[in-house]
Parts: structure tokens; sequence; C-alpha cells
């Protein structure tokens, strides 16, 4: 299952009608706090007795959830030193951690030296801190006097780690990071993934994130993003049945390569092959074509009925577009624009390739850039210079933007990939091993990304549904192909072999689950 991440105030309005209904929330957040705080210690020290633990205490619930986790781990023999650093905290989860036998140190506005040196000393003997100073309901900035303490504590000798309770204080993921920020080696959040937490620029402050449900029951379709595991492939890999045939498991066309880079043709088009669908078709230039049959006897040269159509690895010829594109007119079946196919896109008036726009329209396109190509794409689309170091600073906002701009799905190619709807809706397959960043990796993707829609298409036209694929099925459906192509990559260390992988990954996947996990390494 993907897990869904959802905007803060979606979450905390779910949690409204369950606690007027008398619902423990907080108890289930503190004792999930609890287990994970107590895990940490352990692995730590092998024991929780003895240990340190501190409490970073704002003044609302996010604190609730971190006394009370702290007065579960004193009542297991940890040490439970608090600092209230507003004057005011939880009073329920204060007293609660004093019973267990918390000491408690009151900042109140920082004015008092022995108090700050005090606080000081507690977070930097401490083995484990609790950030409990703001959580959903934070706003931006943190007064002086607490901003001093995290920047002392930062500059400190500590050796300790650091776990958010439910989101880093005063998370801000545009920021470079000062001193004064509090940078999380593991946040446990609640009820359910907040939007701010999957940003890629926000992991350095989060460390790895931990979802703890605790019953809000946030449906699929609030969500504003997806996160995808290697276990999402191995749940949804479409698998041949008794009842398949090369037609019902989907027929990919490839438009890739051209004289100047007819490796391309050769990579998309054996990835797609190795991705296992009923039929390949080659509608490239000739000579390419040739090349790609003496690799690959399956493919079938020329046009016929398409389920996905993939344009644009390694920029071929206008003409091989066009017929490509001819090929599916009149029909839904989505598109994957790679390369110099995606510089059809985003033209004010003539495109580079004549009635490419009418005939993209009312169908999914997937527009797979690295960021200097979605650089080159806003730049069109904004009639402003927008570099590809502005992009891979901010991969999400500029795919979101992208998308909103074009219509089209835009999955931006990185060390994180992500892949936006125009909605708004993001989905973030699981990163993938560096060695996929060589020439023609990106080739091998398209081809594995057109051959999964294929797939998913034909299973609609099965089954009787008409229209387009809604957005976020073909995105989704992107992110298992980015997943795909990772577990291929963990296998390789140049395209070549990593076309040869993705076949092995897929036999895998196509003739046991099981066998699969094996294989699929993250
Ligand atoms: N509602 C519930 O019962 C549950 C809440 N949970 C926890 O409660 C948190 C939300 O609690 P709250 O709504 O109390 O919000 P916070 O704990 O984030 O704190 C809000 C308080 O901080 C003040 N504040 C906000 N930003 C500030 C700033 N920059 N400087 C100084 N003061 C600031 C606000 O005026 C308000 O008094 C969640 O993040 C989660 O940790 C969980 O226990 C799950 C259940």
């Amino acid at each position: 299952m993907p897990t869904y991440a959802y905007p803060s105030r979606t979450v905390r309005d779910a949690e409204v009608p369950l606690l007027e209904a008398g619902a423990p929330l907080m108890a289930r957040a503190a004792a999930a706090l609890a287990r994970f705080s107590a895990e940490v210690l352990r692995a730590r020290r092998g024991l929780v007795t003895g240990s340190r633990v501190c409490v970073l205490a704002g003044p609302g619930n996010n604190a609730g959830d971190a006394l009370y986790a702290a007065a579960a781990l004193a009542r297991l023999g940890a040490r439970v030193g608090v600092i209230v650093l507003f004057g005011t905290t939880h009073g329920n989860g204060l007293a609660a951690a004093v019973r267990a036998g918390a000491d408690v140190i009151d900042l109140d506005s920082g004015q008092d030296t022995a108090q700050r040196t005090a606080a000081l000393t507690e977070l930097t003997r401490a083995g484990l801190v609790l950030d409990g100073i703001l959580g959903t309901g934070g706003r931006r900035g943190l007064p002086p006097h607490v901003a001093r303490l995290i920047r002392d504590w930062r500059e400190s000798e500590f050796g300790g780690t650091v776990v958010a309770v439910d989101m880093p204080s005063d998370l801000d993921p545009a920021s470079a990071g000062p001193e004064s920020r509090i940078h999380a080696d593991a946040t446990l959040t609640f009820g359910g993934l907040k939007a701010e937490l999957i940003d890629p620029r926000s992991a350095r402050f989060t460390g790895p994130v931990h979802v703890v449900d605790i019953g809000l029951g946030l449906s699929a379709e609030a969500a504003v993003a997806e996160l995808l595991a290697p276990e999402d492939l191995a749940t949804e890999f479409p698998r041949p049945g008794p009842e398949s045939h090369k037609y019902s498991r989907g027929v990919i066309g490839v438009v890739a390569g051209s004289r100047e880079y007819p490796g391309a043709g050769v990579l998309t088009t054996g990835a797609a092959v190795g991705t296992a669908p009923g039929m390949v078709r080659f509608l490239g230039a000739h000579d390419v074509g040739e090349r790609v049959l003496d690799r690959h006897a399956e493919v079938v040269l020329g046009p016929g009925r398409l389920d996905a159509l993939v344009v644009g690895s390694g920029d071929p010829e206008t003409g091989a577009i066009e017929t490509g594109l001819a090929t599916i007119a009149g029909t839904a079946v989505p598109v994957v624009l790679d390369a110099g196919a995606i510089e059809m896109v985003g033209h004010a008036e003539a495109a580079p390739v004549p009635g490419a726009a009418g005939r993209l329209h009312g169908r999914p396109v997937v527009l797979t850039p690295h960021a200097g190509e979605l650089s080159r794409l806003l730049s069109r689309l904004l009639g402003e210079i927008i570099t590809a170091g502005r992009v891979a600073a901010d991969p999400l906002l500029w795919a979101r933007r992208a998308a909103a701009d074009t219509g089209h799905i835009v999955l931006l190619k990185g060390s994180q990939t992500v892949i936006a709807c125009p909605d708004g809706f993001a989905v973030l397959p699981a990163p993938g091993p560096a060695s996929l960043a060589t020439a023609g990796s990106g080739d091998v993707l398209t081809g594995i990304i057109g051959t999964l829609l294929a797939a998913a298409q034909a299973k609609r036209r099965t089954g009787g549904e008409d229209g387009p694929m809604p957005d976020r099925v073909v995105a989704h459906t992107a992110g298992l192909g980015v997943l795909l192509h990772n577990a291929a990559g963990y296998l390789s260390i140049n395209a070549e072999q990593l076309v040869t992988a993705v076949g092995q990954v897929t036999s895998a996947l196509v003739h046991s689950g099981r066998a699969a996990d094996g294989i699929l390494v993250q």
C-alpha cells in the first residue's frame, strides 16, 4: 500500500470529531512515541534504565505527546528532564512526567542565566531528545531565547539522538538549515503523513519519517501525495494469468533513437521488451529499427494498434514522431514524451512537430524531463529564465508548476524522482541507486514506464473502461516504473546492463512475487 500524505489541516480536521467522541488520540500517539523512543535507547546502550531523556516542551498538544511518552520512559527507568520553553506547557502531560520522576527546568523568557545553563547541560548530556516544541499548530519562527538555546545545543558536544514529535518544530523546507533549527534523526508523525514532511528538501530536518496510525481513517482521496515503496511494485506488477494473451497484456509503441543516437532506440525498446508487455512495436527510423531487431527479435516493426506510446528518447527525427502520433490518432491511449519530444510542449505558436498539440489533447501525457529539460520547458512556459539549479533546489514545486501549466503529468528525474499531476497530486517513489546517473538510463526508464502504462491501458480496455486513464492512475503507474528502474539499477552499472537487469527483475516479478523479494533490494 502506498503511504499517503495530507495537508496538516486535513489531519487536524479529522481529529476533531474523534476527540469530541472521546477517542484517546494523544494516548495512542504517546504510547507509540514511548515504544519508538525505548527502541532508540536500547539500540544506543542496550537498555532504557539510566538513559537520559530530555523533552523540549512547547505550549501545545505536541508537548503533550512528548511529556506522556517521557513519563512512560521514566517508568521504565529513564532519567527524564523537561525544559519548559514558553512559561507554559501541556498541564496534564507535565503532571504525568513529574509524577513519574521527571525534573523540570522552566526557561520562561530565557533571561535567567542559571536556567539557560541548566537547560543547555540537560540537552547536551541527553541520549535522547524529544522535540515537542511545536507540531501542526505551529507558526513559523521560534522566540529568540528558544532559537538561541537550539543554536547553543547544536554547537555543543551533543552525541544523542533527536526524535521529532509529529514534525520537527518550525520546519521550513526552504531554509538552508541555520544552526537554530531542529535537525531530527527521526520523525514520528501521527494520524497521517503531513505534506510538509515529504518535500525532498525536508529530509535533512526530519531524518526517516515513521507514520503512526492513531485511527483517523483518512481516505486516499483526501491525500495530496503518495509515497511508493519497493513492496508496492512487488504487489502491483501486472502479472499474466491463464486468460492472458498478447493483446490483453498491452502493446507498447516506441519512437526512439536517431541517426545521431541510435543506441537510445535499442535501450528504450530493450527496456520495453524486458518489462514483459504483450508486444513491442518499434516505430522509429528504419535503420535504427534494424539495429533494434538484431538485438530483440520479438520486436515488430511498423504501426498497428497500441495501448501506449513512448516518444523522444535519443531525439528521433520529426517524421518518426509524426508517424508515432498518427498511429494513436482518435484514441485516448497514454503517451510518454522524453528528451527531444518534450520540446513539442509549451509553445504558444508553431510547435516543432506540426499538429502535435492536437494529437496530445484528450489523452494522458507523461513528460519525463531531467532538471535541465524541465528548466527549458518552464522558461518557455513562463517567459523567464528558470535555471536547472532552481529546478533541482525545489523539485516538487517546479514539477507541480509545469504539470499545472501544461496539463500533463511531469516526472522530474533526479536522486529523488518526483511525479506531479496537473491538480498538484504528487507521487514520490523511493529513491534508487546513484549508479542510475549514467547515459542511457533515462531511455531505459521511458521504455519501462510506457510498457507499464500499456499494460494498465490494456486492462482498462479489456475491462470495458472507456475514456482516458485518470491522471493519478497514470502517475502511480509511472511511479511503479521508477521502482522497477531502481531495482534493476541495483543489479547494474551501465545502461546496457540495466536493460538486462530490467528483464531479470521482471522475470522474478512475473514468476513469483516471492522470488522478487530477493531482488528488489533497496
Ligand atoms: N488534537 C489531539 O488530541 C492530538 C494532537 N496531537 C499532537 O498535537 C499537535 C497539535 O497540537 P496543538 O494544536 O496544540 O499545536 P502545537 O502543539 O503545535 O502548539 C500550538 C500552540 O503553540 C503556539 N504557537 C504556535 N506557533 C508558535 C510560535 N512560532 N512561537 C510561539 N508559540 C507558537 C500557539 O499559539 C498554540 O498555543 C500535533 O502536532 C500532535 O503532536 C496528537 O497527540 C494526536 C492527537
